[in-house]
């Protein structure tokens, strides 16, 4: 492979096959080749399977399982892997050991194991012992398992059929694995008429548990939506999408194929879900569950402080278009800006300084006088008490900022945003615009791990084209117009305005390009 540089990430999926072509292998192929991956393919059994049911599970000898994996990892070298249908102990214990020398070697990438132990037609495909197996060495080395509430149950014991016992048995399992967990709930509704997945993330005191919820599409063809979700989930991570991102557009994936399903039906009894192409339209994404919002009370996770200052609907812009935004940090510069014409501004404010009031107080004095969008970063007590035009919030401040008060007081709020989910949780709030950052690589922050660059920002943007969106993040002269194909109305800049050699040319040719 030196020298030779490969296009498509390459993810493995170790599952097994379905001689019908709607889940396991087969499902996982069409899904990484969708998605823009190379999939390969180690295969654990030959099950003999249509739309009706499984007849018979070939499970394969230890050798030729060994003999693929060991082909693959000669040549084909992953990015991620999925890992589906382990049919015994002697399965489980060689995949174990296989993902230890990855690891030992330097080799690790992010492992899925999306534990099939029920077929969707209910027909059981694993041997009852492998549960123990799983749980001691398989796991240890994943980075996701993504269960449905019977396998969860069959993992963690007992039962997994409701709101509270689902999270009881996710936290179960978290309580002693690094690894994250998606519990799909196509198989049940907690509220009628919805589909909730669970996600959680982090460990110890940091541990974050999020309802995905979604419209329950009605459809017979549903038959590899497991396999598909944990093969999507790899192929994302492999594309260097961060882990709730992979699981959300995922999951959005998997919906979309449900919606659009196959040309026609496939087979007599449960059909495959359809392998779409990506996820463009926001109704095919979940809602992220917000734990202040009254909602949350049926998933077990409503927070009363939450509650107490969760406010959504805020007001809106006069345009979807905000223009060019500079965000800077002196009244100096406010006023300069609007001299020139600006009209959305950013007051951000990052040292503890005594007249911070009074900053602010001018700002939205000049404001006014401009019938300026002024935005305060950060502050909004001041902001509320002197009466600005908007807010602009972090992710981490929307556990802390009085959103209720935001809204009574007619202020208008900006969120910051870093990838899918954020975007879907921000979404939620329903703000006056949405942020998206960074685009590129910046000085004036530390970004790193959070970059999207411009084919991502085009994606999110595409979910919200109607809708007040502005990005940030290294953008200057040159990076402007691949942003503004994006499809976003506005672009937030700092150095490229405030380091210019000539700060009103480069305000008029920003605003050539952007508006
Ligand atoms: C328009 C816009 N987008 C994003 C940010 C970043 O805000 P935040 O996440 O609150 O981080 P700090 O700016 O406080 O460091 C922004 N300020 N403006
Ligand atoms: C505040 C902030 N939030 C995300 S990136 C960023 C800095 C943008 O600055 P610049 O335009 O100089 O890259
Ligand atoms: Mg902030």
């Amino acid at each position: 492979m030196s020298g030779i540089e490969q296009i498509r990430p390459i993810v493995w999926t170790i599952a097994g096959s379905d001689s019908g072509g709607g889940a396991g292998i087969q499902a996982d192929l069409l899904t990484m080749h969708d998605l823009g991956v190379h999939g390969c393919s180690a295969i654990t059994a030959n099950t003999a399977q249509n739309t009706l049911g499984v007849p018979a599970i070939n499970v394969v000898a230890d050798g030729v399982l060994q003999s693929q994996l060991d082909a693959l990892s000669a040549d084909l070298k992953p990015s991620a892997i999925k890992i589906g249908l382990l049919a015994n102990v002697a399965q489980v214990r060689l995949v174990a050991n296989f993902l230890r020398e990855l690891e030992s070697r330097g080799e690790a990438v992010p492992v899925v194991y999306d534990p099939v132990a029920v077929a969707t037609s209910g027909a059981q495909l694993t041997e009852d012992s492998t549960g123990a197996a799983v749980m001691n060495e398989l796991l240890p080395l994943c980075d996701l398992i993504t269960p449905n509430s019977i396998e969860l149950a069959w993992l963690a014991g007992g039962v997994a059929d409701c709101a509270e016992s689902i999270l009881a048995a996710a936290r179960k399992i978290r309580d002693g694995y690094k690894s994250a967990l998606l519990v799909t709930g196509g198989h049940g509704e907690i509220e009628p008429g919805t589909t909730a997945d669970l996600l959680c993330t982090g460990s110890g005191e940091r541990i974050r548990e999020h309802w995905l919820i979604g419209k329950k599409i009605e459809t017979r063809d549903t038959h590899g939506t497991g396999c598909t979700l944990s093969s999507a989930i790899a192929a994302l991570l492999a594309l260097g999408y961060p882990l709730k991102d992979a699981c959300v557009v995922a999951n959005a994936y998997v919906r979309r194929g449900l919606r659009l399903g196959n040309t026609g039906h496939i087979g007599t009894g449960a059909g495959p879900v359809g392998h779409c192409g990506w996820p463009t339209e926001l109704r095919d994404y979940p809602e992220v569950l917000i734990a202040g919002s009254e909602r949350a009370r049926s998933y077990g996770i409503f927070d009363i402080s939450a509650a107490a200052s969760f406010a959504a609907e805020f007001a809106q812009p006069d345009t979807t278009r905000l223009g060019l935004y500079p965000v800077v940090d002196t009244v100096e510069w406010i006023e300069k800006l609007a001299e020139e014409g600006v009209r959305t501004l950013q007051l951000r404010i990052k040292h503890a300084r005594d007249d911070l009031r009074e900053q602010i107080e001018r700002a939205v004095a000049i404001g006014r006088r401009y019938d300026l969008r002024l935005f305060i970063n950060d502050h909004w007590q001041l902001a509320i008490e002197c009466g600005a035009y908007g807010v602009h919030l972090g992710q981490e401040d929307l556990h802390t900022a009085d959103l209720k008060a935001i809204q009574a007081a007619g202020l208008k709020l900006g969120i910051s945003t870093h990838g899918f989910f954020e975007l879907l949780y921000a979404w939620q709030y329903r703000p006056s615009y949405l942020a998206i950052g960074a685009i590129y690589a910046t000085t004036t922050k530390d970004m790193s791990g959070q970059l999207q660059g411009p084919q991502k920002l085009a994606l999110m943007a595409a979910l919200l084209p109607d809708y007040p969106l502005v990005a940030i993040g290294g953008i200057n002269l040159q990076r402007a117009p691949d942003v503004t194909a994006s499809g976003v109305g506005s672009i937030a800049v700092v150095t490229a305005i405030t380091d210019a050699p000539d700060y009103r040319q480069a305000v008029a040719q920003l605003r050539a390009v952007i508006e």
